[in-house]
């Protein structure tokens, strides 16, 4: 997996405030909206495109456009959701398709309770959303999901990941033979003992849309 980190001083300086147990919602997400939109940036430079032909008024040129199909943009819910409007705002031409994933806070691990794609990826280019990559077992089982379905080619957009979360997605992806990239505002520390990001910013579901 090609990890990148765009630690830029604007996200950076931007993941500081999202990160400050002080930020309330309403901030939290419009901060959440405006990190994607930067690292989406990043996270789009291998997108496909193709050449277009166009005339300006002084002469004609070659352009690029996207190429068809167009992408398939997939944020996690719930947390997932909160990056969407972000994600969407640079790539408006491409679809979205849902994943509704929850981690069980005893086991940690991920069950998938909802999921509205398209049956047919194939020869798809897919962003996966999620702003927390912990110890990795919702991105690992969204990204094979995608990969069952003809994904074949998978970036994965989060706004903070663990050291042991990458190398277990890592681990876990090693047999697959498409490309898959990760564009992340930072890598933190640690996992704590009850597999929180440290320092991390808490829970980024429950900071963006309550607890429930
Ligand atoms: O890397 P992992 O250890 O799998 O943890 C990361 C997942 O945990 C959070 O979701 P959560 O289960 O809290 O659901 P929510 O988005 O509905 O709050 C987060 O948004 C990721 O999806
Ligand atoms: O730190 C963490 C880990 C998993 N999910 C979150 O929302 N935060
Ligand atoms: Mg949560």
């Amino acid at each position: 997996m090609r990890v990148h980190v765009a630690d830029h001083p604007l996200i950076t300086h931007k993941l500081t405030y999202l990160r400050d147990k002080r930020t309330d919602s309403p901030t939290f997400r419009r901060l959440a909206e405006e990190l994607v939109t930067l690292l989406a940036y990043e996270a789009t430079r291998d997108v496909r495109v193709e050449p277009y032909e166009i005339e300006t008024p002084v002469a004609p040129t070659t352009g690029i456009k996207l190429s068809n199909p167009k992408p398939l943009i997939v944020p996690i819910l719930r947390a997932g959701l909160g990056m969407l409007e972000g994600m969407v705002r640079l790539l408006p031409s491409a679809e979205v398709g849902f994943l509704g994933m929850q981690r069980n806070e005893e086991t940690l691990e991920a069950i998938t309770y909802a999921n509205r794609l398209p049956d047919d990826l194939s020869g798809r280019q897919c962003y996966v959303l999620d702003p927390m990559l912990a110890t990795g077992g919702t991105l690992a089982m969204s990204i094979q999901y995608l990969v069952e379905r003809g994904a074949d080619d998978i970036t994965a957009v989060t706004l903070l990941a663990a050291p042991e979360g990458i190398k277990y997605v890592e681990d876990e992806l090693a047999g697959l033979d498409i490309p898959v990239h990760l564009v992340t505002g930072a890598i933190d520390e640690k996992l704590n003992e009850k597999g929180y990001i440290v320092p991390g910013l808490g829970d980024a579901g429950d900071r963006l849309y309550g607890v429930v």
